[in-house]
């Protein structure tokens, strides 16, 4: 294989591949899809290569001896056939789960990419991808799903790769594509001298070279595919799900890494609603790091006694036992930030989703989160699952943003588009409050104080000003007539609820929030239903664009674990060899000076 380079825009690539072990059942794949979403919030592509469930592969064989009996070259072409179909499945999987999130995949199977082998057809080698298919998916696309294990062969139609073979199909995607870095995602944290299974006691390295990994390395990784990483001097990374650590295999001498006793952070859930509900869900899936207080909910007898998870309405019982980690997701403006400002001050990291509170008490909040030494994060405060926050911390680097426009508010582009399609307006409010999308009062989004809570905090991130968000003009829904925006949606417009920040040459910030029909070929005409989309102009001219779901459980659970995920990795890890030093490593926080 040669090494090649194929930027999908200027964005650094990287490839994750998902093995049997860490997709154990159909509930994996949230997980899954949490860490492709890690990355993509650090601005990364992402290629994500899927093994089947954990047993199909062995399922589909024995299927397949059962009807057939063992046999030679055509009985084993047909034996491919059959035993690539969990990756198939695998595949299509982990794109609904991506999709489930707000994450812009694309699926492909391996025609489709051009993706071909040759060989022996179970036990076949990679010969050839077609880049610009690769390319053109990742253009319009956060990441790519594939299935791993199985290609296109000329004589055979389809072929495996043997077994593990999903880890050279994610060495041959890396190096053909120049990928930054090929994570193997597995049930370790890394390469350890012995089995940890057969001796707890085994020494984990944090590097080695690719000689010594195949040696210590039989059953964990392809051999195939470290002589594959080693031909084309591709870096093997192999962690566990949700580490920021991992063994690195690359052209360096062995290197043991330090005993790393894993670290159980206490949380509080204050709230347990709409996104509530799915970061208890996630906090959950993760016993082995979190022990979580009672959830502080508003009535006790809806909620189902006798699990693992206790609940409360006694804010004091649900922040006993000096949590390490407030989770705020209450909503509301002044009582969460009381709260927040008290547990900062003392010393407990939170994370939050809170806009109309962060919008409206940033300044004590940030004071708070200084004055205890700790960390504040809001990552779903403004876009859902669209990491726009992040974006204009990156940008920051590299010259910084002077303009942002944006459909922000889930809700509002939910409502108009219902009204386009000609449901009375009310139906409409009320479908958004079903399906989790509006705020406790509605009127925040219809109104645009939602827009412009976000509108601030944007502002902040993105010029270090300060803007009230009652201060931003802004346009009502409810002053728009529902005819209208039919008639305009059959005449080829879009009525959107766009909110628009831009810094002034002379240093003075202008904003707004305005309901209006754009053209078809706009940049926020295409938002449909709950997403979200951002524009952003840097500082050079350079125009950035986002998109995401900006409202709804799973989006906004997803941004608000992973700011979990980053607190964790932050305690736990400090030290950890994690990414690439051009992505910065942390979601939006504000840190002690
Ligand atoms: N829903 C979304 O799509 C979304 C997206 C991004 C951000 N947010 C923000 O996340 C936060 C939560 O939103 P949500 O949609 O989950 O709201 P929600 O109304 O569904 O959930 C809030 C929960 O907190 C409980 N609660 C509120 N005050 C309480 C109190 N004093 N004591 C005990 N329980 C109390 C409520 O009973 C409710 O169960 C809000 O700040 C919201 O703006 C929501
Ligand atoms: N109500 C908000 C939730 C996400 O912030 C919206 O619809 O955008």
């Amino acid at each position: 294989m040669k090494p090649q380079s194929m930027k999908p825009g200027a964005a650094p690539l990287c490839v994750l591949k998902f093995g049997s072990s860490v997709l154990g059942s159909e509930t994996d794949y949230d997980a899954a899809a949490q860490e492709v979403f890690r990355h993509v919030r650090r601005g990364e592509k992402v290629i994500a290569v899927v093994s089947a469930l954990a047993g199909e592969t062995d399922a589909l064989l024995a299927q397949g001896e059962q009807v057939g009996g063992r046999g030679s070259t055509p009985h084993a072409a047909m034996m491919a056939r059959l035993a690539r179909v969990g990756e198939l499945r695998s595949a299509a999987l982990m794109g609904l789960a991506l999709g489930r999130i707000g994450v812009r995949t694309g699926v492909l199977d391996p025609h489709e990419i051009g993706l071909e082998a040759d060989g022996d057809p179970m036990d076949a080698n990679l010969c050839a991808l077609d880049r610009h298919a690769v390319s053109d998916v990742l253009h319009s696309n956060e990441a790519l799903v594939v299935p791993g294990f199985t290609a296109v062969h000329a004589r055979f139609g389809a072929v495996t790769l043997g077994r593990g073979g999903t880890d050279l199909t994610a060495v041959f995607f890396a190096a053909q594509c120049g990928a930054a870095r090929v994570r193997l995602i597995k049930d370790v944290d890394g390469v350890y001298a012995q089995d940890p299974v057969e001796n707890p006691d085994a020494e984990r390295y944090a590097e080695l070279d690719y000689d010594a990994a195949a040696r210590v390395s039989t059953g964990l990784i392809q051999p195939k595919a470290i002589a594959a990483a080693k031909a084309a001097n591709v870096v093997m990374e192999v962690a566990a799900m949700g580490s920021g650590d991992a063994t690195r295999i690359c052209r360096a001498p062995a290197r043991k890494a330090p005993a790393r006793p894993v670290r159980r952070l206490r949380v509080a859930l204050l709230g347990c609603g709409a996104v509530g509900a799915g970061v208890l869900a996630h906090l959950c899936s993760r016993p082995d790091l979190f022990d979580i207080n009672p959830v502080l909910v508003r009535n006790t007898l809806s909620r189902p006694g006798g699990g693992a998870v206790r609940f409360t309405n006694d804010l004091h019982a649900a922040l006993a036992g000096e949590p390490d980690l407030v989770v705020e997701l209450m909503g509301g403006a002044d009582l969460p930030a009381d709260i927040m400002a008290s547990a900062l001050s003392h010393g407990r990291h939170v994370v939050t989703a809170n806009k109309a509170a962060m919008a409206r008490h940033y300044d004590r909040l940030h004071t708070a989160a200084c004055d205890g030494g700790v960390r504040l994060s809001f990552s779903a405060a403004v876009g859902g699952g669209t990491p726009v926050l992040e974006t204009l911390e990156r940008l920051a680097a590299s010259g910084g943003t002077v303009r942002i426009e944006g459909v922000m508010n889930g809700t509002a582009n939910f409502l108009l588009d219902r009204l386009a399609a000609g449901d009375p307006f009310d139906a409409a409010v009320k479908e958004a409050q079903r399906l989790g999308f509006a705020e406790a009062d509605p009127a925040a989004d219809v109104d645009g104080h939602d827009a412009a809570d976000k509108l601030s905090l944007l502002i902040r991130a993105a010029f270090g000003a300060a803007v009230d968000p009652a201060q931003i003009a802004k346009d009502s829904l409810a002053d728009i007539d529902p005819a209208a925006v039919k008639s305009a949606h059959e005449e080829g417009l879009a009525f959107k609820q766009i909110g628009c920040c831009e810094l002034a040459g002379d240093g003075r910030v202008q904003a707004e929030v305005r309901v209006r029909a754009v053209p078809a070929h706009h940049p926020l005409a295409g938002a449909r239903n709950e997403e979200n989309r951002f524009v952003l102009t840097g500082a050079d001219g350079s125009e950035h664009a986002l998109f995401g779901k900006g409202a709804g459980r799973w989006p906004t659970a997803a941004a608000v674990f992973a700011d979990i995920m980053d607190i964790h990795r932050g305690l736990s890890e400090p030290d950890a060899v994690d990414f690439a030093a051009s992505v910065p490593a942390r979601a939006p926080a504000l840190l002690r000076a």
